[in-house]
């Protein structure tokens, strides 16, 4: 997804299953291009990911004088610089990937040179003194072009002091520190010994530095998470060829939809014997009741044993109390998770949320809430209680990928969601949204539009009945807006005030039945004032906006048939089945004309003609929504047929249609 696009409506989601193939790590493509970058010979590198923290490593090695060579079978080739990058000058733009800027700053400052290291508004505000302060102990020079100790920074060249025989850094900041140290002291010429103070958070990465860096030749000795030696000598050579596994964060999403959706659903790319801590998420998902099963390069995960993905309800699964420290990236998958517990999950451990893209726990806690959560949190822990009632919600994603990713699981809460800024993604997965789409099923919906009195509501309502799934009569929904306006006084040329009353009113559509504000209006909406008055004010842009919510609303588990004008086109426009239903205008009118006496209203054959004529023709006119058959409709003349005959056409279609995919129960 290249465009941004303002925002993403997901549906509510019944059913996830398939394979998805992994998009490289992120944490290790970024690793091996610097690695391969300072290295001695040339590495091949496959499966490396493609996207903008990547993109701006490769940007920033381009500029260094690096030479990367894209091969046509996908592989890029590093000529590696031997330890000296050829370019003493430049200026780097890091955009917001810590995991580019970290490395390149203890390199590039080892090295010595005339540098500047920039990102974007966020990276300023994420901390780099802890490292900084390590750095200039080995004798770099390193200034704060802004605020102190954070980017912008510039690097001067390194003094000949001898290297303290220990340098100390924080555990508890961000282990990214520690690994930019480990990756830059083979530059050093002489022995480097690093040790950590207090606790190393995120230790999965650090063994993930220290195995590449064996990889590329260079042997780190360490005692325990807190003592590291880079020996004298070191130095990084080629491996030749080197192939990037799948990213274990990004797994972390399609392994939950597999919980939610039944599953299962199977990631390529990363398995049992992955160097990516997050691949223990699989482990923390089985004890929150899911199945999970590894294979060497993949792992699979599936619903709770026992779960009926055609039921009423995403499955329940365990609350979770999980210490998150070792995988927090991951662990965003758990905090949405939580929402699908049986009680309340605690996160504890992830302090480190805060100087992330963004501060994760705030955010979090802001956007469970939305959803109908019940959220608490601390400096380094997040509380969340499953919603009592899920709220359709804007969810913000605060330019942060993870939290666009994460909270996508939100649409297994029976409600829609719309995600904001949907591209933030790009961060790391490029092609997430094509990934969710195919592998998790909609809820999915009948569409049956057409003129008035072809069928439509007799239709759907027996097609529903047959497949046991919910309707959506939404002519009801302009009727009952009409009726309140034509009761209140309001005019059906006012949108303002019209917007106004949808807003106020308690309009309720379930099982058939019509109330508003609590008073059972099925009859009163259907007479022929109020048939008109709702196809005038159904002309209005912000009328039809104003109900387009209430209407999706009705999209719940396992179905829904819904009938109206614009069903099929504009408010479920990816309806699995989209039915045209027709029938020639003295037919309509005489049905109608049935249909009133039928229910004891005076009518007459003539007026009702000239008044369905009248309506089909501002039906059709109206500049939005208007009557017509979407493009992708089936056509249903009914003028020569019986209602049976009409009802088991469409549920004809829908067997065909949702053959497909055996995740929906037909008939
Ligand atoms: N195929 C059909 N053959 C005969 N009568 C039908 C057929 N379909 C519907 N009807 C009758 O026509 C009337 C109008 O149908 P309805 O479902 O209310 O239409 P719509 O929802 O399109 O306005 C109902 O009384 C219904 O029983
Ligand atoms: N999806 C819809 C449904 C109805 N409308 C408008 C246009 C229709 O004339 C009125 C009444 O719709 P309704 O389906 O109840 O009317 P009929 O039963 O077909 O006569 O509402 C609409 O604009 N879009």
């Amino acid at each position: 997804m290249s465009e941004r696009i303002p925002h993403l409506d997901l549906p509510p989601a019944c059913a996830a299953a398939g394979t998805v193939q992994l998009p490289g790590s992120k944490s290790i493509s970024n690793r091996v291009l610097l690695l391969a970058a300072l290295a001695h010979g040339t590495t091949r590198l496959y499966d490396l990911l493609d996207a903008d923290d990547t993109a701006r490593m490769r940007e920033a090695l381009t500029a260094l004088g690096v030479t990367l060579q894209p091969q046509p079978d996908g592989a890029l080739d590093v000529l590696g610089c031997g330890g000296r990058f050829p370019n003493r000058e430049a200026s780097l733009f890091l955009g917001n990937a810590g995991t580019a800027f970290r490395p390149l700053t203890a390199a590039l400052a080892v090295l010595g040179g005339d540098y500047r290291l920039d990102g974007v508004a966020r990276m300023r505000e994420r901390p780099i003194g802890d490292l900084v302060d390590a750095l200039a102990r080995w004798g770099c020079q390193i200034d704060y072009l802004g605020t102190q100790g954070y980017p912008p920074l510039r690097i001067g060249e390194r003094q000949s002091v001898a290297a303290p025989a220990v340098t100390r850094v924080r555990g508890n900041v961000s282990s990214q520190f520690l690994t930019a140290l480990l990756i830059a002291a083979p530059l050093l010429g002489q022995e480097a010994v690093i040790e950590v103070d207090g606790t190393l958070i995120s230790q999965p990465y650090v063994a993930m530095t220290i195995a590449l860096m064996a990889h590329f030749g260079v042997t780190v000795d360490r005692e325990g998470w807190q003592r590291f030696v880079v020996p004298a000598g070191s130095r990084y050579r080629s491996p030749g060829t080197w192939y990037v596994e799948g990213d274990a964060s990004s797994a972390s999403y399609f392994l939950a939809l597999g919980a939610l959706g039944g599953g299962p659903v199977r990631v390529v790319g990363v398995g049992e014997k992955s160097v990516q801590g997050d691949v223990a998420f699989a482990d923390a998902l089985a004890q929150m009741g899911a199945r999970v099963r590894k294979g060497e390069n993949w792992i699979e995960a599936a619903a709770p044993e026992g779960f009926d993905p055609m039921g009423g309800a995403a499955p329940r699964l365990r609350a979770l109390t999980y210490d998150a420290t070792a995988i927090p990236d991951a662990a965003m998958t758990l905090a949405a998770l939580a929402l699908f517990g049986d009680g309340t999950s605690r996160l504890t451990g992830i302090g480190s949320w805060r100087v992330k893209e963004t501060d994760r726990i705030a955010a979090m806690a802001a956007e469970l809430t939305k959803v109908g959560a019940t959220v608490a949190c601390g400096d380094d822990w997040l509380e969340v209680t499953p919603p009592a009632t899920w709220r359709a919600a804007t969810i913000a994603t605060y330019d942060d990928h993870r939290m666009a990713m994460a909270m996508s699981l939100t649409a297994f809460g029976d409600c829609y969601q719309r995600i904001l800024d949907p591209a933030c993604v790009n961060k790391t997965f490029p092609t997430y949204w094509a990934c969710y789409r195919a592998i998790v099923r909609p809820v999915p919906v009948v569409a049956i539009d057409g003129p008035s009195a072809s069928g439509k509501g007799t239709v759907a309502a027996r097609v529903a009945a047959a497949l046991g799934w919910h309707t959506l009569d939404s002519g009801a929904v302009y009727r009952a807006l009409a009726w309140l306006a034509l009761e209140k006084g309001v005019a059906l040329d006012d949108p303002a005030a019209l917007v106004a009353l949808a807003g106020t009113a308690r309009l309720e559509f379930r099982d058939g039945g019509v109330a508003v504000n609590g008073v059972d209006v099925g009859d009163a909406i259907r007479t022929e004032a109020v048939s008109c008055a709702a196809s005038r004010i159904a002309t209005l842009p912000a009328v039809r906006d104003a109900l387009l919510a209430l209407q999706r609303a009705s999209r719940r588990r396992p179905g829904l048939v819904a009938d109206g004008r614009d069903m099929g086109s504009v408010v479920f426009p990816d309806a699995c089945v989209k039915v045209f239903l027709t029938a020639s205008p003295e037919v309509r009118a005489e049905r109608r004309y049935k249909q009133l006496i039928a229910k004891g209203f005076n009518a007459n054959i003539d007026q009702l003609r000239r008044e369905l004529a009248a309506r089909d023709a501002q039906d059709r006119a109206r500049a939005v929504a208007p009557l017509q058959a979407a493009p992708d409709a089936r056509q249903l003349d009914t003028t020569a047929m019986t209602i049976d005959e009409a009802v088991a056409t469409v549920l004809e279609w829908v067997r065909t249609a949702c053959a497909v995919s055996d995740a929906v129960r037909v008939g």
